[in-house]
């Protein structure tokens, strides 16, 4: 193994930068030169490449986005393309790919390597925390600390004036991070598209808080739940009470990474290095039961991470 390249794609995340950093540092341990290729797939379809130094990975641990910048890329979705990426890796003797991405970008890096025998590793880095295999994903716990900030500055304003709120946090079709804010900002409700729910009941649980005492009531629903507009009207109609909407939106994927997120980049970034150093061909590496460990991109792309439904009961006792 002489050359690693390093793509992330998808969706940033707070974090990356931090893997990057990380996969350099050991690869120059290891006698190993990287090269970065920008913009998700796209630079490996475009050829654009950036060479990658310890020096010049200097003082991007704390910085959220990333420095190679990323994309949704089509184009790599077709052989053409992924011909066309295979042809970039040969022409700049790459040995091995690290892909720095969420579950698409994995999906997209298996095909890649059945499809032209790249040797690949992954690092699991999205806000979504939706990649199976791994108890938590680079970026999550950022996105879950960005959440709580706001949502007790909400908390304030819906305290004052008497109101509920929803507050629709991003997570795609899953709902980890909405779990995860629910339960740390003491949310009264916590609404993901795992478990049907019924209006009805969501204004019953704010009309009893209300008889009982509660001068405010949080709603953390994930955007995967649909309407949240529609939702807060028909809560303020049924309830009477004043229902606002707040969208947190594209904030949570920014800004500087927690410790925890630094963190998983780390000890992410020299395993997936030593995978490819070892000869461990397509593995991702993750986090399970506290210990670094890898996953194959087989097991990962064809299987569903499960939400731990006790986030949300114990939510539901403890907001009582
Ligand atoms: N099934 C697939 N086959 C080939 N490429 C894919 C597939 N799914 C995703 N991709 C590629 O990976 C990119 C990143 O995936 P996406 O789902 O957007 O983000 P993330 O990796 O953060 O989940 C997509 O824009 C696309 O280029
Ligand atoms: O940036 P876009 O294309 O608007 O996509 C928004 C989506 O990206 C995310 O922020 C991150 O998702 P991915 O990690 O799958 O890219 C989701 O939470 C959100 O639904
Ligand atoms: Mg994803």
């Amino acid at each position: 193994m002489r050359t690693i390249g390093v793509v992330t794609s998808g969706g940033d995340a707070p974090g990356m930068n931090a893997a990057i950093r990380a996969i350099v540092r050991v690869a120059q341990a290891h006698g190993i030169a990287v090269i970065g290729f920008e913009r998700g797939w796209e630079g490996l379809i475009y050829d654009n490449v950036m060479s990658l130094t310890p020096r010049s990975v200097s003082g991007i641990i704390q910085q959220g986005g990333t420095i190679l910048r990323t994309s949704r890329n089509k184009e790599f979705m077709t052989d053409e393309g992924m011909q066309k990426a295979s042809v970039t890796l040969a022409n700049n003797k790459v040995d091995g790919l690290i892909v720095i991405g969420g579950d698409g970008s994995f999906r997209a890096a298996h095909e890649f390597s059945k499809k032209t025998d790249t040797r690949i590793a992954g690092i699991p880095a999205t806000i979504d925390n939706d990649v199976y295999g791994t108890d938590e994903t680079i970026g999550f716990d950022t996105a879950v600390n960005t959440g709580v900030t706001e949502i007790d500055k909400i908390r304030d304003t819906a305290t004052s004036l008497d109101r509920v709120f929803i507050v629709e946090v991003m997570g795609r079709t899953r709902g980890f991070l909405a779990a995860m804010i629910g339960l740390t900002v003491g949310a009264e409700i916590i609404l993901v598209p795992e478990v049907k729910f019924q209006p009805e009941e969501v204004c019953d649980t704010i009309l009893k808080n209300s008889a009982a005492g509660k001068k405010s009531g949080i709603i953390v629903a994930a955007e995967g739940i649909g309407d949240t507009h529609a939702l807060a009207k028909e809560i303020q109609e049924h309830t009477r009470i004043e229902t606002r909407l707040s969208v947190l939106g594209y904030a949570q994927r920014g800004g500087h990474p927690t410790a925890r997120s630094r963190f998983l980049a780390s000890v992410f970034g020299k395993a997936a290095v030593e995978f490819l150093a070892d000869g461990k061909e397509n593995l991702i590496a993750a986090l399970q039961h506290g210990k670094v460990t890898g996953i194959s991109f087989d097991e990962s792309c064809c299987k569903s991470k499960e939400l731990d439904l006790r986030l949300l009961k114990l939510a539901r006792e403890l907001s009582k």
